[in-house]
């Protein structure tokens, strides 16, 4: 039977995940905190899941590499350095980076990406989201998933027109840019609204999730599928099939 390891096993995340393998009868290979070393995990399990911080990335990153296990990384809040990293660890294993592991924003992504394409550049693009109060980043990794998605269906870097937050006299919207808003409150599981403003109307295509479940489903989904998985950079819809 296939078994996962959960770095940063003690998180919301992390626990969520535990007990769903538990219901499902998955094997839980084990889970590591802050203090330690990733290395004993990846050598026992076969695949594993990273919902830790991004300061831990490296290391876990590099267990993984050492032990030539599959890695889900669902940690947010990572840098451009970090996505070289990753990019390169792809050379060897199996991995699959994403802010959002559910089905349903995997397939938002897509139909944002869509509606960006045959809309064109009128059409401003901002993006809301809104988590709970302990969040540590912003804006969260699926307000930029999905900024990626519109701005790769607008065939732009998202890094050339993206405008995080807004504050003062800041002038008019500049055409083309795609903004983002994030609000903390609560106990909000994830909150994310992608608005299509034209003249005269307005699209706005969203997701709210109702609870961690969803991430802890999609997670242990991608883990299972990237277990036999040759070295390569995998996304969500190619484990939905999307
Ligand atoms: N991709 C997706 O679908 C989703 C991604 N996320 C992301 O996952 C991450 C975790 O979220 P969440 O579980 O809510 O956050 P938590 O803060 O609850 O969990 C993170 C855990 O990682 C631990 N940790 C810190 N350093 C290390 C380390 N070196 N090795 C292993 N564990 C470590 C923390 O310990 P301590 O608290 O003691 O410092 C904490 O227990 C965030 O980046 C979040 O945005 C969340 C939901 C879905
Ligand atoms: O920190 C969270 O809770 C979440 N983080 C991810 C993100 O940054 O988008 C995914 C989800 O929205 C919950």
């Amino acid at each position: 039977m296939t078994s996962i390891g959960i770095f940063g096993s003690a998180g919301r995340m992390g626990r969520t995940i535990a007990d769903l393998l538990a219901a499902e009868g998955v094997a839980l290979a084990g889970g590591t905190d802050v203090g330690d070393d990733p290395l004993p995990l990846a050598q026992i399990a076969d695949a594993l899941v990273d919902f830790s911080i991004p300061a831990a990335l490296d290391a876990n990153l590099a267990a993984a590499r050492a032990a030539r296990t599959p890695i889900v990384i669902g940690t947010t809040g990572l840098s451009d350095a970090h996505h070289a990293l990753i990019d390169e660890a792809a050379r060897e294993i199996a991995v699959l980076q994403t802010g959002n592991t559910s089905l349903g924003v995997t397939l938002l992504a897509t139909l944002v990406r869509e509606a960006a394409a045959r809309l064109g550049p009128d059409w401003d693009i901002e993006i809301v989201e809104m988590h709970h109060r302990y969040k540590v980043d912003a804006p969260s990794g699926t307000a930029l998933l999905l900024g990626e998605a519109a701005a790769t269906g607008r065939g732009e870097a998202l890094g050339d027109i993206s405008v995080i937050g807004r504050g003062g006299l800041v002038g008019q919207r500049s055409e083309g840019t795609i903004g983002f808003a994030s609000l903390r409150g609560g106990s909000v599981a994830g909150d994310h609204q992608v608005v299509f403003a034209g003249q005269g109307e307005r699209i706005e295509l969203g997701h709210r999730a109702e609870n961690r479940d969803i991430f802890a489903r999609g997670a242990v989904r991608a883990a299972l599928w990237l277990a036999d998985k040759p070295a390569g950079r995998y996304t969500m819809q190619q484990v939905l099939g999307l």
